[in-house]
């Protein structure tokens, strides 16, 4: 793969090495990507696992052509202020922080910077990732294409109107930790009818990978897919019962509800941040 521009990875931790990795094992240049990190023993770590050279956010930001912004939500207002003034007219700025959205970065950063917000997912570890794209004002559709190019290393790509970004948070973002949720409680469940442990791992692991499968490749509806499943007075009619009477679908719908309105919280808690500092400077002047 050409890459015909410089990358920078502004905090390396899962997600940031998640990109990072991805984009390496796709064939891109590591010589063209750098990366920073808040401790030093990580920077190590980066350096000597995969051959990147690490610098501070500054200089990171003022070489690059991208910017891709992957710490916690709660930082980024730091981060901003740190790196405002290295970005150049050219420079693309990415986001792939849950809840903060594309007006308040640029509210940060020099008038007219293209900024692009992203809902990655940690399947991309495994190249079967999930990440929806959206656009903020002065970003054009070259500087999607360019987003769509990095993330379509691990996985798959959907571009989508920021409205929708809390929910995508909520669904794609945060689910594969449901998922596990749901691995761990059958597995457990598992130990608890008697089998060993690894047994009902590999039980439940190749079951939800079958699944997962049998979903993508046939296309079918998957209430028609649990139907097939389930025999006339047999046992998966017994289980769904089960799950109905615990209300498990109506504790997804609230589940996810919780998340897509800690991703707005965030955004708010984000943007009193700003305010607070904002007067803090006024009243020193
Ligand atoms: N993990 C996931 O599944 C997903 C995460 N995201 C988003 O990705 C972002 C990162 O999440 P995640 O990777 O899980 O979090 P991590 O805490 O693992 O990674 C963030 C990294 O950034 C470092 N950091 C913090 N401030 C700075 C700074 N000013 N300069 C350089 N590095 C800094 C942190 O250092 P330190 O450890 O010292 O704090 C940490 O290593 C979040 O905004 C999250 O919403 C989005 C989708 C999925
Ligand atoms: O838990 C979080 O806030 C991040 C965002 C989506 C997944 N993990």
């Amino acid at each position: 793969m050409t890459q015909h521009w410089q990358l920078a990875i502004l905090g390396a931790g899962v997600m940031g090495e998640t990109v990072l990795s991805g984009l390496l094992r796709a064939g891109w240049d590591a010589g063209k990507i750098t990366v920073t990190d808040r401790r030093p023993e990580r920077q190590l770590e980066l350096q000597q696992k995969y051959g990147v050279v690490v610098l501070d956010n500054a200089e990171a930001a003022a070489a690059a052509d991208t910017v891709i912004l992957v710490v916690k939500p709660q930082d980024m207002n730091d981060l901003l202020t740190e790196i405002a003034g290295a970005i150049r007219p050219e420079t693309l700025v990415v986001s792939l922080a849950a809840g903060v959205d594309t007006a308040a970065m640029e509210s940060q950063l020099p008038s007219g910077t293209p900024v692009v917000r992203v809902m990655p997912n940690t399947p991309a570890q495994v190249d079967e990732g999930m990440a929806a794209i959206s656009p903020g004002s002065h970003a054009q559709a070259e500087h999607l294409d360019r987003v769509s190019d990095i993330l379509s290393a691990t996985g798959r790509v959907i571009t989508l109107p920021e409205r929708y970004q809390d929910a995508v948070t909520a669904i794609s973002g945060t689910g594969p930790a449901y998922l596990f949720f749901v691995v761990e409680a059958m597995i457990e469940a598992g130990v608890h009818l008697g089998l060993p442990r690894d047994t009902s791992t590999e039980l439940v692991v190749q079951t939800m990978l079958g699944s997962a499968k049998l979903l993508r490749e046939t296309g079918e509806h998957p209430t028609v897919l649990r139907e097939r499943v389930t025999s006339p007075g047999g046992t998966t009619a017994a289980a769904v019962r089960q799950l109905e009477e615990h209300r498990v679908r109506a504790a997804f719908m609230v589940a996810m509800e919780a998340a897509r309105d800690r991703s707005r919280a965030l955004a708010e808690a984000a943007r009193l941040d700003r305010e607070r500092r904002q007067a803090a400077s006024e009243a020193d002047r």
